[in-house]
């Protein structure tokens, strides 16, 4: 499925097996596998209970357009983006610029559509608007075709649906956001996009069962999340993901913020960074390799890449070199490896055996349980974000001012 090489993570000498060992990650495992057993916190047990026959009815539209923020469409965009080759229209409306949203509204038939508008809380600002702006399309219509599909908890979004008997699916309460890609939140718009979604939790549960493991050398969310404490206690806290599979794009946006919003607390916090290969190795590696050396780095690629040819190219001393077009790529990232290696920045490498629905499934949980382990071990709550209500509060009060407010 995936495999995990950490071996420059201890090559480079700043960090050994005693170091690993002299973390209390035992306590950090079993304070995880508590809070998992004991349901306060849920993430694993969708991957067991959720009902895939309730999606059967999602499918055979034309276009899926989904409306959400952070963790109520980034999983989804990670997968689908992955795995697609484009075999469906997708919209993701994930913003509140004006021209992305309305470019998009305006190329795509509502009345083909089954749009998704996902929002737990149901108040999040942008949904909201999103949604309103599609609504006003919709009155438009003489008759709407399409389907509307909420996934929410509660909330204005929620009070809306209920009001236009809208399908409304829920999201189990201890699954925060940035955790909900295995619940309605991304199998939903999932199997409407015609992605097979048994075997993306197919491939999560193998996972879980691997990151069940007590033995850290043979459980990569455990091993993983340990590495990067030790180089962020040594000052190196940039967590760069940098993926040799262009169309894990998205994968890298969900780990942003699953890393960004569950460890960046209390002053502490790994700053997660994506890096696309072989492009940034002409952008950002002079950085890596010659910059300040506060960075770790996580390699991914894959086994074998979907499309290949064979390229057959003369080298700079015009000899003849015949390879396949993968290997070029593949040599890339070896050799980015090497030279990191060398020049002392730490890495660690995640290797797909292929980038399908199980694989992907693996991988996304993989990091939901290492982000499990890493808060336990910076002792913070990894499935709360109580510091962005303050720019939600003063945003509400700015937009009060600036449009005209309470005319209803
Ligand atoms: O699903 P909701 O409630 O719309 O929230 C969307 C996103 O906004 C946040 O609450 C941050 O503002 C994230 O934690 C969440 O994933």
């Amino acid at each position: 499925m995936l495999s995990y090489d950490y071996k420059n993570a201890l090559n480079i000498g700043e960090i050994s097996f005693e170091d690993i060992n002299k973390v209390d990650f035992a306590n950090a495992y079993s304070k995880l596998m508590e809070k998992l057993d004991n349901g306060a916190v849920g993430f694993r047990d969708v991957i067991y209970n959720e009902n895939l026959d309730k999606y059967k009815f999602l499918n055979g539209y034309k276009n899926v357009v989904v409306v959400g923020m952070g963790g109520s469409i980034l999983g989804t965009m990670a997968i689908y983006y992955a795995i697609s080759a484009f075999k469906n229209n997708a919209y993701f409306i994930d913003n509140s610029d004006p021209e992305k949203t309305l470019s998009i509204l305006k190329k795509v038939d509502l009345n083909e559509s089954i749009i998704y508008i996902i929002s737990k809380s149901g108040n999040t600002l942008e949904t909201l608007v999103n949604y309103y702006l599609i609504k006003k399309r919709i009155e438009k219509l003489n008759s709407f075709e399409g389907k509307i599909v909420f996934i929410t908890n509660g909330g204005k979004l929620k009070r809306e649906a209920e009001k236009n008997n809208y399908e409304i699916l829920s999201i189990p309460e201890n699954v925060p956001g940035r955790f909900s890609v295995f619940t309605a939140v991304g199998l939903a718009p999932l199997c409407s996009l015609g992605i097979d979604i048994s075997k993306i939790l197919k491939g999560a549960r193998e996972m879980d069962k691997i990151c069940q493991n007590e033995d850290i050398l043979k459980n990569p969310a455990l091993l993983n999340g340990v590495i990067h404490y030790l180089y962020d206690k040594k000052g190196k806290d940039i967590s760069v993901v940098m993926s040799y599979i262009e169309s894990l794009k998205c994968f890298g946006e969900w780990y942003i913020q699953l890393i960004g919003e569950s460890l960046g607390k209390e002053g502490n916090g790994l700053t997660p960074l994506l890096s696309i290969g072989a492009k940034d190795q002409h952008s950002l590696l002079q950085l890596y390799m010659d910059g300040k050396k506060d960075k770790i780095i996580t390699f991914i690629t894959t086994k074998n890449y979907r499309l290949d040819e064979e390229i057959v190219f003369d080298d700079l001393n015009d000899e003849e070199i015949s390879c396949m077009l993968s290997d070029i790529i593949k040599c890339e990232q070896e050799a980015t490896e090497i030279a990191l290696t060398n020049n002392g920045v730490p890495n660690v490498k995640i290797t797909l055996d292929e980038i399908n629905e199980m694989t992907m499934g693996a991988l996304l949980y993989m990091y939901e349980m290492q982000v499990g382990f890493m808060g336990e071990l910076y002792n913070v709550n990894s499935y709360n974000q109580p510091a962005v209500e303050e720019e939600k509060k003063i945003c509400w009060e700015l937009i009060k001012k600036c449009g005209n407010y309470g005319n209803k």
